[in-house]
């Protein structure tokens, strides 16, 4: 075996794809390195060993410096090679994650994060909101990765972390608004489902170790997990245990599901990364455990609510004004004033805070070829969802639906709780 090669990274995607790969505890990986000579011929290196250490800079993430050492087995052409197959890794990651959201959830026995999966980066202004949430947000969240305000806090003892609970009922944009904040601050996203039956408190801790500084981590489905808090002599509520593979491939007895100390451990006990932004989503906010949305653990709280009028309106001219490029056969341009005066008529035969944002879209997307058929038939369909709903049908925006059959699927499968406009 060569010697180990040692190499400084700045925070970079190298060392963030690294951190990713070799993310179990030890930090280790083992593996094959595949490069083209300039020869043309190929070169195999055998890694036994990867270890990835960070060094925190002292303020700001532009100082932490990851130090990687890989040792391989039988290194030919010497370790140029690789020093070079590395820099054209770190090049091309580069080129590939400009304008791109890389979004990592847990590989399927829920020990260590995936692979990313990289989506080009949403705009912020693809997400309506309320006037002014949006500002306020982003503004927020810039102050707090100021690498002043981490000083500002260190130099305090204050733990540099900051929360988020967004709730609201489905299909408001909780999720779409969370990747394209990490779109707008260049943050990778770790999206985590706490009702994944594979997760339990030691896979949620690892998970945790193993998340890189500054990264936006979400927390879904929260109020689905079924989180269990200890009962209050202390004593802890049996678990049930299962057979399956540990991060090395053993068999072992694990145990299931997740507490309620287990994830508050992760949010903010030692394990607790500093520097990333907590953001948990739900539709439910009333069943989560005070304990839970305590201060220091949720900084903010943000409704994400049914469409007001101004938000239908917006959604209108985002689905309507189309740029050259975007224009099917036969159809032609439509001036941008034209478009904003169809969606002020849209808005004033829209009934607000009765649909979601997501039905909205929907709605109009279907009538993406006439802005005048979607402002004349908006108040007709907005009423026939509603009636639907008000019966537990859920199917109303489906054309052409087979009616019976899926309606009576629909009403077999409805039971979502209607959560309404409610301020904390
Ligand atoms: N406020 C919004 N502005 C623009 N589009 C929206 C908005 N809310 C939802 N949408 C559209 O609806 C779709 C579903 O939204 P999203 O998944 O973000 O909702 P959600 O609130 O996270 O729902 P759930 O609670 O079911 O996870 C998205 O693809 C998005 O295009």
């Amino acid at each position: 075996m060569c010697e180990p090669l040692r190499w400084n990274f700045r925070n970079g995607p190298i060392s963030r794809m690294l951190a990713t790969v070799s993310c179990c505890k030890s930090r280790c990986c083992t593996g094959q390195l595949w490069a083209r000579t300039r020869k043309n011929s190929s070169v195999t290196f055998t890694v036994v060993r990867t270890i990835v250490r960070r060094e925190r800079g002292r303020y700001g993430d532009d100082d932490d410096v990851d130090t990687i050492d890989i040792s391989c087995l039988s290194l030919f052409s010497g370790p140029r090679i690789l020093k070079r197959f590395l820099e054209h890794v770190q090049t091309s990651a580069v080129a590939a994650s400009r304008n791109k959201t890389t979004i990592y959830r847990p590989e399927r026995r829920g020990w260590m994060w995936n692979y990313g999966v990289t989506r080009p980066s949403r705009n912020l202004n693809a997400v309506t909101l309320d006037s002014g949430v949006k500002e306020q947000l982003v503004k927020d969240i810039e102050a707090y990765l100021n690498p002043k305000t981490r000083k500002y806090y260190s130099n305090r003892g204050i733990p540099w972390r900051r929360g988020f609970l967004f709730y609201g009922p489905p299909g408001t944009g909780k999720t779409s608004f969370t990747t394209a904040l990490a779109g707008h601050f260049k943050l990778d996203v770790f999206m985590l489902s706490l009702s994944s039956s594979a997760l339990n408190d030691q896979k949620l801790e690892s998970l945790f170790e193993s998340l890189p500084t500054k990264c936006m981590v979400t927390l879904e489905d929260i109020d689905s997990a079924g989180i269990r808090r200890e009962d209050m002599n202390g004593e802890k509520a049996p678990k049930k245990k299962t057979k399956s593979s540990n991060e090395n491939g053993q068999m072992v007895e694990e145990e299931q599901g997740l507490t309620l100390s287990g994830l508050l451990n992760v949010l903010d006990g030692i394990h607790s990364v500093e520097g990333r932004i907590i953001i948990i989503t739900t539709n439910n906010p009333d069943s989560l455990d005070e304990a839970l949305v305590r201060r220091g653990r949720i900084d903010q709280r943000i409704l994400f609510a049914y469409a007001t009028r101004e938000v239908s309106a917006e959604i209108f001219r985002h689905v309507f004004c189309k740029s050259d490029d975007e224009l099917l056969e036969g159809e032609v341009s439509r001036d941008h004033d034209g478009i904003a005066e169809l969606a002020r008529q849209f808005a004033a035969n829209f009934p607000a805070d009765k649909l979601t944002p997501a039905e909205v879209q929907g709605f109009l997307l279907d009538e993406r070829a006439s802005p005048e058929k979607a402002v004349e038939k908006i108040a007709e369909h907005a009423e026939g969802l509603l009636k639907n709903k008000a019966r537990g049908v859920n199917v109303a925006s489906f054309k052409g639906a087979a009616g019976a059959k899926k309606e009576a699927y629909a009403e077999s499968t409805s039971s979502r709780s209607t959560l309404l406009r409610r301020l904390w």
